[in-house]
């Protein structure tokens, strides 16, 4: 099994805060790997870690075979991301955006051109293709953020969250795209709280709580660990010890 992401006992400190604890991680080639947890849970911040963004108090993270503390520019060539909030050139339009990332990552001009009218086809933005970032809605600047992590073909893509915001017929549209992405070898490390799609779409899934991984496998070997049988959503509640809402003592409501 080739391993295009591997981290080993990855912490992370904010100050005195202890964000990520320890993780390890073992994503294969060509797999669509889903990354959940609750709200501050550290998916973001492992991201970071795993993408170059942040450096890790301790730990060692290997990106398509490279090792991201020495050798991060050729991670940086191999990789997409979309972050969980987007840094676009908003006085761009969305065609001059994409025709900049492509470029970036050294496409010839002609390449760029029709991988980015490709692009806006299928991210549904032909017809706003030159209008400025700035004035799009938050689900279009996802979009083309989404895009632009696309247009090199990256061997290994990172997305936090990358259906907040989109509607259901781009959330299908883009599922489609990944799903193709993967079938050509890319792997996927995803995070998301809409457990309906980790589910329909991802090949093992790793669940992160306190800085902590609780889970790591299939969702089988998930269900197992947990000894629940249901759906994700219950497998994941169960595995993060969530307890029911007491909404009785809202008195007031
Ligand atoms: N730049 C920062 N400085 C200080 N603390 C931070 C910073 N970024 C994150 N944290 C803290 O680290 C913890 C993990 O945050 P992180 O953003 O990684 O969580 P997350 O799982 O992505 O959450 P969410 O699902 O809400 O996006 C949180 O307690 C957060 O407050």
């Amino acid at each position: 099994m080739q391993l295009s992401i591997q981290a080993r006992g990855l912490v992370k400190d904010y100050g005195k805060q202890r964000a990520v604890d320890g993780i390890d991680l073992d994503v294969a080639e060509g797999e669509f790997f889903g990354f959940l947890g609750p709200n501050g849970a550290g998916k973001s911040t492992t991201i970071k870690m795993l993408t170059g963004m942040l450096r890790p108090t301790q730990g060692q993270v290997l990106v398509a075979g490279y090792d991201m503390a020495s050798q991060p520019l050729d991670v940086k060539r191999v990789i997409g991301i979309l972050p969980e909030e987007t840094s676009l050139y908003e006085r761009l339009t969305a065609r001059e955006m994409l025709l900049f990332a492509g470029q970036m990552y050294g496409l010839s001009r002609t390449e760029t051109e029709e991988r980015t009218r490709d692009l806006l086809g299928v991210m549904e933005l032909a017809s706003d293709s030159d209008k400025l970032i700035v004035d799009f809605s938050m689900g279009m600047k996802k979009k083309v953020a989404l895009a632009a992590a696309l247009i090199h073909r990256p061997r290994v893509l990172f997305l936090d969250e990358p259906f907040n915001g989109i509607d259901p017929i781009s959330v299908r549209a883009i599922r489609d795209v990944l799903k193709a992405l993967t079938e050509h070898g890319t792997t996927i490390f995803f995070t998301s709280h809409v457990m309906e799609v980790v589910e329909r779409l991802c090949t093992r899934i790793a669940i992160i709580q306190k800085g902590k991984l609780v889970g790591q496998g299939t969702i089988a070997e998930l269900r197992e660990q947990a000894g629940e049988d249901g759906a994700l959503e219950d497998v994941f509640l169960k595995l993060v010890s969530a307890e029911a809402t007491h909404t009785e003592n809202l008195t007031w409501l």
